[in-house]
């Protein structure tokens, strides 16, 4: 999977009466690097930070952890190891006074921890749906399991729905004639569930082969949920250039590589930002 396919996102309109979480009351901390998860704060003058919780959840083996491990660590991580549940920090610098500390909760997609996991729903700013591209049944799972469980506890907050190992699909597509191939979920299927479940963003990354598909991922849910009501967030940008209203049959359009620039003077010149790359790059599907 090449960088540039896997940065591609599809925004959707949020639902009536899903919610863009209110931006938290600024705190004066240090601006530290991105991603020192664990690092300690250093008080710093005109610093704004934003606290959001991002909650990852789908299938065993999907590539939960493995996804997070490498937006952390800038790591792939090849062993498998199932998980309870885990939380990490990570901060995205919107700009040099402005940034994002996500909290982000890995937890088991472990029928026995359905018990518990709703304990980590709480308080969530946004969920992340992950199913696995070479696992049809663990999207057939995100219909019939992860969706209705998030609504349950989140009943308003945004979800992204996103697909991981897309570098198996590529691979697929290398094998010799004569082999057989393995059964694989398609872009389209992909993007047809988001739209099912009301998803705000749907992509595909690849934890093993691409490093900027998962930034873009956590850093388009970092803006998304640390938003305001009025004009926050991916999904208000994708609305400011007309995705809600003027899209095609399926309501859906495809941006692609919208937070090129990783540094902004402020969150709105980022939400311009936003608009300018949708404005130039959303296509009806
Ligand atoms: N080829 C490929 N393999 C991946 C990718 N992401 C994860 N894997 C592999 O898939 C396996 C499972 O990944 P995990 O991230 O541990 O899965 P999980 O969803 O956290 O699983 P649970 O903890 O059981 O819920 C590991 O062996 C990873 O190396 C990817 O992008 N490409």
């Amino acid at each position: 999977m090449k960088d540039k396919v896997c940065s591609d996102f599809v925004f959707m309109p949020l639902k009536g009466d899903q919610r863009v979480p209110a931006m938290a009351a600024g705190e004066q901390v240090a601006a530290t690097d991105r991603l020192a998860a664990g690092s300690p704060a250093v008080v710093e003058s005109d610093t704004t930070e934003v606290k959001s919780k991002i909650v990852v959840v789908g299938d065993c083996e999907c590539g939960k952890t493995t996804l997070i491990h490498r937006y952390v660590q800038s790591k792939f991580q090849e062993t498998y190891t199932p998980t309870g549940f885990d939380t990490y920090s990570g901060s995205y610098n919107v700009s040099d006074t402005y940034r994002i500390q996500m909290s982000i909760w890995d937890t088991s997609g472990d029928a026995g921890y359905d018990r518990v996991r709703p304990l980590s729903y709480t308080d969530a700013d946004l969920v992340i749906i992950c199913f696995s591209i070479d696992s049809p049944d663990s999207m057939e799972n995100v219909v019939s399991k992860w969706h209705p469980e998030v609504r349950e506890h989140c009943p308003t907050q945004p979800i992204m729905l996103v697909g991981c190992k897309a570098d198996i699909r590529s691979e697929a597509k290398n094998l010799p004639p004569g082999r057989p191939r393995p059964a694989l979920v398609s872009y389209d299927q992909g993007l047809k569930t988001a739209k099912h479940i009301g998803a705000l963003v749907y992509s595909e990354t690849s934890a093993k082969t691409s490093q900027r598909s998962v930034n873009d991922v956590m850093e388009v849910a970092a803006l998304s949920s640390a938003g305001t009501t009025n004009t926050g967030g991916a999904a208000a940008a994708a609305a400011a250039a007309g995705t809600p209203t003027s899209d095609g049959p399926n309501g859906f359009r495809r941006q692609r590589s919208f937070i090129r620039r990783k540094r902004f003077s402020g969150l709105n010149e980022a939400k311009v930002h936003l608009r300018k790359e949708a404005a130039k790059s959303c296509a009806v599907m």
